[in-house]
C-alpha cells in the first residue's frame, strides 16, 4: 500500500512589505511539487508593515492574481496584514520572521524578533559589520532559535554543480575567480533610494558584493584543498558617488594561499554585467563559466582545454542548464523549512561561521576602501 508523507510547513511572518519580500512571498506560494518537493511546504501567517495598509495593499497586488491560490490542493488563506514590526513578533502563529528591510534595520529588526524567541532569516548582508552579526548570533543561541543570513543563490541546484565541477578536477587546479556583479541604478533610481542611500548603506559592495564573495567561497574558500584556509591578504578600492559618498564601483580581491589562486571581485551600480558571462572560474585545464546573473544564474558553462600548455586557446564546451521555477528564493526557504523541522539552529548550508566570515571581509572592504557609515549608524554593542 502506498503511504503519503505529511510535509512540514513553515508558517512565515514577513518584516517589511518591499521588494525583495514580495518576491519571497511570490515563491513561498508556489506548490513545492513544481520543484520536486514533498517534504516541506510553506504557509505566510502575516506580512508587516510600518504601515498597516502598506501591508494590505502588498497583500492585496498578489491576491487577485491568485498567487496565494494553491499549495498541494488548499486553497491558502490571506496573510493577515500588521501594522508594526513588534505585532509581527508577537504573534503566535509565526514560525520564523523574514527580515527584509534595508541593511541599516537588519541588526534592530532581527534583535527584536530574537528577544521576542523567534527564528529569523535575515536578508544580505546581515548586518553593517561583523560585531553586529555576532551579537545576533550570539542571541540567538541564547534564545535557541534558528538564524540565517539569507544568501539564496548558495542554495540553487547550480550551485550545488559549480562546486562538484570546481572540486572534480574538471577544470584542472582551480587559480582564479572572477566575478562581477553590475545593475544600471545610477541614473535610473533616485539618490534616496536605498543603493545611493549613505543613511540606509548603501553602495555597491554591501548590496551587489555578497554575490561576488559568494562564487569566492564556494569556489575556493570551500575547496577541499584550501582545508578553510581565510583569504590570505585582502585588497579594496572604491569609487564614491559623487554626492552621497557610497561606492559606486567596488573591487576586491581576495588570496587563497593554500591554492596559489585569487577571487577578483567587482561591482558596481553603474552599468549592468554583460550577459554573457558573470562568473568565470579557471583552472590549469578549463574554465567555468555562469552567465548573467550574478545573483541568480541558470546555466553552467563548462570549457575544457583542448590544446595543452601557456597559450591553450581551443576548448569544447558543455552546458548545465538549471531552470529555476519562480523567482528561485524557495530552495533556500525549503532548506529554512527543512533546519527547523530537524531542530537545527544553523543551516550547514549558509553557516553562522560563513556569515562572519562575510561580515568580516566586509568590514575589510569598508577599511580599506575608505567607506564610513555616517555617525551613529552601526549599533551600540
Ligand atoms: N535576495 C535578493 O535577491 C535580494 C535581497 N535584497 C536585500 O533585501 C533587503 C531589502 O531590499 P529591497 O526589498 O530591495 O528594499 P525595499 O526598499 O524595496 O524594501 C525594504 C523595506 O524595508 C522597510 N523599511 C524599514 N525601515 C526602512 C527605512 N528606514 N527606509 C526604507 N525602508 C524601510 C520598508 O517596509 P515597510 O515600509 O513596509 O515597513 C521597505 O519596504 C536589503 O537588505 C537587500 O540587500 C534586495 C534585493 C534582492
Ligand atoms: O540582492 C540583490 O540582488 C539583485 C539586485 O538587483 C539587488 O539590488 C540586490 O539587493
Amino acid at each position: 500500500m502506498a503511504t503519503t508523507q505529511q510535509s512540514y510547513v513553515l508558517r512565515w511572518g514577513v518584516l517589511g512589505a518591499g521588494w525583495i519580500a514580495s518576491m519571497m512571498c511570490k515563491d513561498l506560494v508556489l506548490d513545492p511539487a513544481g520543484r520536486d518537493v514533498s517534504d516541506v511546504a510553506h504557509s505566510i501567517s502575516a506580512v508587516a508593515s510600518r504601515d498597516v495598509a502598506k501591508a494590505e495593499k502588498f497583500i492585496a497586488d498578489f491576491a487577485p492574481k491568485g498567487a496565494w491560490a494553491q499549495i498541494s490542493g488548499q486553497v491558502k488563506e490571506l496573510p493577515v496584514a500588521v501594522g508594526s514590526y513588534e505585532e509581527l513578533v508577537a504573534r503566535e502563529d509565526v514560525d520564523i520572521v523574514y527580515i527584509a528591510t534595508p541593511h541599516t534595520k537588519h541588526f534592530s529588526a532581527g534583535k527584536l524578533a530574537l528577544e521576542a524567541g523567534k527564528n529569523v532569516l535575515i536578508e544580505k548582508p546581515c548586518t553593517l559589520n561583523a560585531a553586529e552579526s555576532k551579537y545576533l548570533i550570539d542571541l540567538a543561541k541564547e534564545k535557541g532559535c534558528f538564524f540565517m543570513e539569507g544568501v539564496w543563490t548558495r542554495f540553487f541546484p547550480l550551485a550545488y554543480k559549480f562546486q562538484e565541477l570546481a572540486f572534480n578536477g574538471a577544470i584542472g587546479d582551480v587559480r582564479q575567480v572572477f566575478a562581477d556583479f553590475g545593475m544600471a541604478f545610477y541614473g535610473m533610481l533616485p539618490e534616496s533610494h536605498r543603493v545611493f542611500n549613505a543613511e540606509l548603506a548603501g553602495g555597491a559592495q554591501l548590496d551587489l558584493g555578497p554575490y561576488t564573495m559568494l562564487w569566492a567561497i564556494l569556489a575556493l574558500y570551500h575547496h577541499p584543498k584550501n582545508n578553510l584556509g581565510e583569504p590570505s591578504r585582502i585588497s579594496s578600492s572604491m569609487v564614491p558617488h559623487p554626492t552621497t559618498g557610497v561606492d559606486l564601483f567596488s573591487t576586491m580581491t581576495l588570496d587563497f594561499d593554500n591554492l596559489v589562486a585569487r577571487a577578483n571581485l567587482t561591482c558596481n551600480t553603474v552599468i549592468t554585467t554583460p550577459a554573457d558571462v558573470c562568473v568565470r572560474v579557471v583552472g590549469t585545464k578549463g574554465s567555468l563559466i555562469l552567465p548573467f546573473a550574478t545573483s541568480r544564474p541558470t546555466s553552467i558553462v563548462l570549457r575544457t582545454n583542448t590544446t595543452d600548455g601557456p597559450l591553450a586557446a581551443e576548448y569544447k564546451e558543455e552546458t548545465f542548464d538549471f531552470p529555476i521555477q519562480g523567482f528561485g528564493l524557495h530552495w533556500e526557504a525549503d532548506s529554512v523549512a527543512r533546519s527547523l523541522r530537524d531542530g537545527e539552529k544553523e543551516n550547514p548550508r549558509m553557516p553562522h561561521a560563513e556569515t562572519l566570515l562575510t561580515m568580516k571581509l566586509l568590514d575589510t572592504w569598508r577599511e580599506q576602501a575608505g567607506y564610513k557609515y555616517p555617525a551613529g549608524l552601526e549599533a551600540t554593542l
